[in-house]
């Protein structure tokens, strides 16, 4: 993360801001604020925080909120970016808090045949302010971070990297990284780089096929990653950081359900630091797939349990206001699909 203020424009997003780089500015400005203040969660911000904004030229939000939809126990919030494009994050309520899905690029370049994000292709990614403020807007009862909205995450792994930093910063937000989990494809040159950051973030890999040729059918533009390198990649992220690192597999019905598959599954992960997550497809619009039946999820779980592999079903939240895994969409400002 470079510190300096080298190329910073006056017109910078506060939430982009490191501590440090928020002292240099105050230095140079002259302010009563504390570097805290900048991630208020309150919609009218306070006047010290708007003045010292106007005296600096300095940005405070660059999200505008341009939709809200309620569903049984999530919500989802479209906002609106400055070049015209709208980006979703999601917010799920718990027992024990709230977790906040965000979205990490304005679309996605790697097609995954199952999701909506990836159908208009990659058009940008976030900056690290334009991550960080989809947390500070959903408000302070959030106490989880999933990486789980638009985009794949280590794609933009500088921006995501400088977000997760200045979350966590107890100077400013102060969010643990405990609660941040990184979900990805799992770019094998990028997990070599995230293998060697001191962050205590939880990794979740989608991996959904045993053999390259399916998934190289399900997620075209991963096609050069070569499977077992992602799989490699992220157990020795697990072993160097001594933690567990959770495989998501999509179970599609005459696709990746085969008895095949399910022996590939069991030698992989068998022994692992590893647990698999099951899921369900979550239906998307043109798109032509089914989803699996309970009897073979069932299946599925029962074998791996048998042969020793930690595995649980999951059932996402928000399927109905189109907000569970998969279906969010990049938007125009008027919440126009676009893909
Ligand atoms: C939308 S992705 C974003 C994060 C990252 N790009 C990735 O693929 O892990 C979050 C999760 O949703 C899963 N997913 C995508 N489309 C889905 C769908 N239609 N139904 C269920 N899960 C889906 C992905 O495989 C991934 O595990
Ligand atoms: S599943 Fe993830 S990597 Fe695939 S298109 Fe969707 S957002 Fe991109």
């Amino acid at each position: 993360m470079d510190e300096s203020l080298e190329g910073v424009s006056p017109r910078i997003h506060a939430l982009d801001l490191t501590a440090r780089q928020f002292d240099m500015l105050a230095a140079a400005y002259g302010t009563a604020i504390d570097y805290r203040d900048l991630f208020s969660p309150q919609r009218d911000l306070p006047g010290r925080l708007r003045d010292w904004a106007d005296k600096s030229g300095i940005r405070l939000r660059k999200l505008s909120t341009k939709a809200r939809e309620r569903g049984s126990r999530s919500e989802k919030v479209l906002f609106g970016l400055d070049d015209g494009y709208a980006i979703e994050t999601v917010l799920i309520r718990r027992r024990d808090g709230m977790t906040a899905c965000v979205s990490s690029q304005v679309g996605c370049a790697f097609a995954c045949r199952f999701c909506a994000s990836g159908q208009a292709g990659l058009k940008r990614n976030l900056s690290a302010g334009e991550i960080v403020e989809q947390v500070v807007r959903a408000g302070p009862k959030v106490n989880r971070i999933v990486f789980m909205g638009i985009g794949e995450p280590l794609n933009n792994y500088a921006n995501v990297l400088d977000a997760i930093r200045i979350l966590r910063d107890r100077r400013g937000m102060a969010f643990p990284t405990s609660g941040i989990t990184v979900s990805t494809i799992g770019i094998p040159k990028a997990l070599r780089s995230l293998r060697e950051e001191h962050l205590a973030i939880s990794l979740t890999i989608s991996l959904h096929a045993t053999t390259q040729e399916v998934r190289d059918r399900l997620i075209p533009g991963a096609r050069k990653h070569a499977l077992r390198e992602v799989v490699a990649g992220a157990l020795s992220w697990a072993q160097r950081h001594n933690r567990v690192v959770t495989f998501v597999y999509l179970v599609l019905p005459g696709i990746n359900d085969t008895h095949a598959d399910l022996q590939r599954l069991i030698s992989m992960f068998s022994g692992r630091p590893a647990r698999i997550n099951l899921m369900r497809w979550n239906p998307v619009d043109s798109v032509d797939l089914a989803p699996t039946s309970d009897d073979r999820l069932g299946f599925f779980r029962q074998k791996l349990e048998r042969a020793g592999v930690p595995v649980v079903v999951r059932d996402t939240q928000g399927r109905d206001i189109g907000a569970a895994c998969g279906q969010l969409w990049l938007r125009d400002l008027t919440g126009i699909r676009i893909g």
